[in-house]
């Protein structure tokens, strides 16, 4: 039986949070370099939800390598978003780009030239990577990619999170939707496990657990979430405090349990406010998001 999770509360704890701070001499450096993956055509939106999300929570260079041709330009709308195709040649493109933190899986798809990049990132040493959407299934689908997980965790362990919502976390352990929501606490066990990686069990009650760190659970939150693109949000904030958290002193698992807190109580202020449960969307989520951490410094 694995233990009761305790409640997160970390966004309480200010001597976590405060290292977000930013000295008067800081600059874009200090903040963090983060690579984003994914987005294959007809989701080129999953993965520019992350990268907003990255460059709202603060991350000092937010580039994105997106697969979708068709989608791979400047963005007028957001032209801080450094966009950029990613082609062949993914382990080229990582060692010439230098990032602190690397995020694969928004809309990411599942082509050759996705399994390209999951490798690379993969194989990439020493960074924070934050796994998500199909970087998960990918990983469910081939055995030779969940070894190259466990042997990177054996090599820097706690460096890799891994996001996924109660269907892909059925895929991971090849199980159902309903066994895992019949006994997420056990489910998460079985995610560490497995994969030798923090993991974050989304839904009602966001779980949160790792080789390290026993488990903690999310009580804010609610069902306006329930929104495509609101697990991109997610990823696209943990990359931007694990980006800032390289020279703040925070690692991925403070960076996972602060955006996890921060988005739900993101999206219950909206709601208190009248923007949602209905029609809540991921984009007001971001802004909330800023609002919110900006207020805790
Ligand atoms: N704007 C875009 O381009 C978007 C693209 N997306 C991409 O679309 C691809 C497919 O991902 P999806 O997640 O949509 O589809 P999936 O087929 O991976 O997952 C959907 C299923 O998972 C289960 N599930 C998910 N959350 C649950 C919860 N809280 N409780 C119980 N069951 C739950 C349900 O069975 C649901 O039907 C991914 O690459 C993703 O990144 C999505 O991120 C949505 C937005
Ligand atoms: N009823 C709910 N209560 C609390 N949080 C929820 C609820 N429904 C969804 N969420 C949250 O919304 C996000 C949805 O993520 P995900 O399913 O990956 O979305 P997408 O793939 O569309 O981006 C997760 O952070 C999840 O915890």
């Amino acid at each position: 039986m694995p233990a009761l999770p305790t409640k997160l509360d970390v966004l309480h704890s200010p001597d976590i949070v405060e290292r977000l701070k930013r000295a008067p001499s800081e600059h874009k450096g200090d903040a963090g370099k983060a690579i984003l993956i994914g987005g294959a055509p007809g989701m080129a939106g999953a993965l520019l939800l992350a990268g907003k999300a990255c460059l709202y929570l603060g991350a000092g260079w937010t580039i994105i390598d997106m697969l979708d041709p068709a989608s791979a330009h400047a963005d007028s709308e957001q032209a801080e978003l450094m966009i950029r195709l990613a082609k062949e040649d993914a382990v080229k493109a990582l060692n010439q780009s230098q990032p602190d933190v690397i995020a694969i899986g928004p809309g990411l798809g599942h082509s050759a030239l996705a399994i390209e990049w999951l490798i690379a990132s993969l194989n990439y040493p020493r960074a924070p990577l934050i796994i998500d959407a199909d970087a998960l299934n990918l990983i469910a689908d081939s055995g030779d990619l969940l070894n190259a997980l466990q042997k990177r965790n054996q090599q820097f362990p706690g460096q890799s999170i891994l996001t996924p919502h109660p269907g892909e976390a059925a895929r991971l352990l090849k199980s159902t939707t309903a066994q895992i929501q019949a006994d997420r606490s056990q489910s998460l066990q079985n995610l560490v496990a497995l994969t030798q990686s923090i993991i974050v069990l989304k839904g009602q009650h966001t779980l949160i657990a790792g080789p390290l760190h026993s488990a903690v659970q999310c009580e804010a939150g609610n069902p306006g979430m329930g929104t495509g693109g609101m697990g991109d949000v997610l990823t696209g904030s943990i990359t931007a405090i694990a980006a800032q958290g390289v020279r703040h002193h925070l690692d991925l698992w403070d960076a996972g349990c602060i955006a996890v807190q921060l988005h739900a109580m993101a999206a219950d202020s909206l709601v208190q406010k009248g923007v949602g449960p209905i029609g809540l969307t991921p984009s007001e989520t971001i802004l909330e998001m800023r609002r919110l951490l900006n207020k805790l410094l």
